[in-house]
């Protein structure tokens, strides 16, 4: 099954990036990063209209690649021009292509905060994180413990981040609930088929209390979508594959920003 196998993936490449930086190396080099203003995604969901989450990334497990042409931070730096409220950077590398690199560059090329979005499974990849300037991380509840949710969560928060809890299935979001999430993704992809279906956000919308931001994930192809997810209550949309085959990026953010 593709998730198991992602994480698996993820813990192999964490043992290995431990043996070449240990973590009291990587927490004294985020001891050491300028106090810069704290991008707030928090304060900017709770701005009135939908918030864009512009994504990129040049590959998935289920389309493969994605682009074949991958100019990340013309694609980043348009995304902002735009009118992008937040850009997620893939640094998944085996299955999506990505590098922290990407998300490193993303983030010193631009002003608006960065997603880095990838299986976060230990409180090591959330100082890379921070190291590499993103000012949110993804925690997808159906891989974390109840416990692991909830400590990720406070040490992004400890570290001027925030994070963005990812639920599929009823039991998860209620789980992302109680684990005192302030920042709720509902993925419309099934990660265990990788089948989307846009429907299944508006299913979910309702088991989230109306205190805490929503975002909808994936599967999101045009503004028409936007504007039936901003009058179903959702703060916010993480568009990936549309906005990364658009040849008209600029317009299409524009036209989701409309409503
Ligand atoms: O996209 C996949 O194939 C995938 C497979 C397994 C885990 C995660 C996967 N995608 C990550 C995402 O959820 C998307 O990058 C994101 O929500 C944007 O989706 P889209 O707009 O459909 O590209």
């Amino acid at each position: 099954m593709i998730l198991d196998e992602l994480v698996t993936a993820t813990h192999n490449r964490l043992e290995r990036q431990r043996e070449k930086v240990s973590l009291p190396k990587l927490k004294q080099e985020v001891a050491k990063l300028n106090a810069t203003a704290k991008l707030d995604f928090l304060a900017v969901l709770q701005r009135p209209g939908i918030h864009v989450i512009a994504e990129v990334k040049k590959a998935s497990p289920s389309k493969g690649t994605i682009v074949t042409d991958f100019p990340y931070l013309q694609v980043a730096r348009t995304y902002e021009q735009a009118g992008a409220d937040a850009i997620s950077v893939l640094t998944e590398p085996d299955y999506f292509k990505g590098k922290l690199r990407y998300l490193n560059e993303i983030s010193a090329a631009t002003s608006i905060p960065t997603l880095r979005k990838d299986f976060t499974i230990d409180p090591y990849m959330v100082y890379e994180a921070k190291l590499n300037g993103a000012a949110i991380i993804l925690l997808i509840v159906a891989i974390l413990t109840d416990e692991q949710l909830c400590n990720l969560r406070k040490l992004a928060e400890s570290l001027g981040m925030q994070a963005i809890v990812e639920a599929y299935t009823e039991t998860e979001v209620t789980r992302a609930v109680r684990s005192g999430a302030k920042i709720i993704g509902i993925n419309n992809r099934n990660l265990k088929n990788f089948a989307v279906d846009f429907g299944h956000s508006f299913k979910m919308r309702s088991l989230v209390p109306a205190k805490i931001p929503v975002i909808a994930e994936s599967g999101i192809s045009g503004p028409a979508d936007v504007k039936r997810l901003a009058q179903a209550d959702f703060k916010g949309v993480l568009v990936g594959e549309a906005l990364m085959k658009a040849t008209n990026k600029r317009e299409m953010i524009r036209a989701f920003k409309e409503f």
